[in-house]
């Protein structure tokens, strides 16, 4: 059996687009609080346990122009019930380059009624269609 918690970690690579601008040439912060949000929230999958963002603190350290790869490294540093911690760093210039932005999150373990309850039926209904979808709520099955 294998199990997954604290020590857990992913990289990914986000590549600022034109459209990411805030300053001219420059990264808006949001966009890159995202893509930390998004690689911190990937995380959750491989706890195999649903989870929103309840709390996400960002330190933006240095500017990031378009066209940069941010290199994401993100890891769980404790899980204490429904609540997981996780931190996470973009870097630049390669995956050992300088600190660009990191970020610190708490996720919190929610029901699939989360969403039922709270989304709208039309996207619901068209994510039940979605075959992907429906393999990655699949394994969060006990026994699948
Ligand atoms: C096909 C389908 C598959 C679909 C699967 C798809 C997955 C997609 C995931 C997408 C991820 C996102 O985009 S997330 C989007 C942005 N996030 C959200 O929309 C979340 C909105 N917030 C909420 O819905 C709620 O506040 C929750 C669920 C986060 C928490 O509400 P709750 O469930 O009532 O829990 P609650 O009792 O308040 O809190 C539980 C514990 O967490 C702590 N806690 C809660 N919030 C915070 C906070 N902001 N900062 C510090 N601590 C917090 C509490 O103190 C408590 O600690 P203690 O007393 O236990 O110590």
């Amino acid at each position: 059996m294998a199990r997954a918690g604290e020590g857990v970690s992913v990289t990914a690579e986000f590549t600022v687009q034109p459209a990411h601008q805030g300053a001219p040439g420059l990264a808006h912060g949001g966009v890159l609080a995202t893509a930390l949000d998004e690689t911190l929230g990937s995380l959750n999958w491989l706890l195999r346990t649903i989870a929103v963002t309840g709390r996400l603190e960002t330190d933006f350290v240095r500017p990031v122009p378009v066209d940069t790869v941010l290199h994401l490294d993100a890891r769980i540093t404790a899980v204490h019930g429904r609540k997981i911690y996780s931190t996470a760093t973009g870097r630049i210039g390669g995956p050992e380059g300088p600190v660009a932005v990191r970020a610190d999150a708490l996720f919190i373990e929610v029901k699939v009624d989360h969403f039922i309850d709270n989304g709208r039926p039309a996207e619901i209904q068209a994510a039940m269609s979605d075959p992907d979808q429906v393999r990655r709520a699949r394994a969060f099955e006990v026994n699948p």
